[in-house]
């Protein structure tokens, strides 16, 4: 999977106002109420990561987590990352029950 150029990361990041794109990655920090749903969040996020076979480096402190995603592979950003942001994004932020 090739690398996407600066200009198409910026483009992409329109949709996914949470991520910042810099050091060659895509990043965001999200925080939750306590420690339980930000682990829980977690979990539901790395059974995606196995899905999509591409894995995120981050951290959590407490109800923080903070997200980066590169493809190791192609040493920068590729679709891969963008298609686990967009998953990430539903896991975090359901979409509001009508
Ligand atoms: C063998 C396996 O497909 C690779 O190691 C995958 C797994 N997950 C990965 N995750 C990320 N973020 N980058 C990779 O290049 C990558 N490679």
């Amino acid at each position: 999977m090739s690398k996407l150029t600066a200009e198409d990361i910026e483009k992409r990041l329109l949709s996914l106002p949470e991520w910042d794109y810099y050091d060659d990655a895509i990043h965001a920090e999200f925080e939750f109420e306590n420690f339980k749903d930000c682990f829980s969040a977690m979990s539901r996020i790395a059974f995606e990561c196995e899905a999509l076979n591409h894995h995120p480096d981050w951290s959590n402190v407490y109800n923080v987590l903070n997200i980066s995603l590169t493809t190791h592979s192609a040493h920068g950003v590729t679709e891969k990352d963008f298609k686990l942001a967009k998953a990430i994004e539903a896991i975090v932020v359901p979409e509001d029950e009508d």
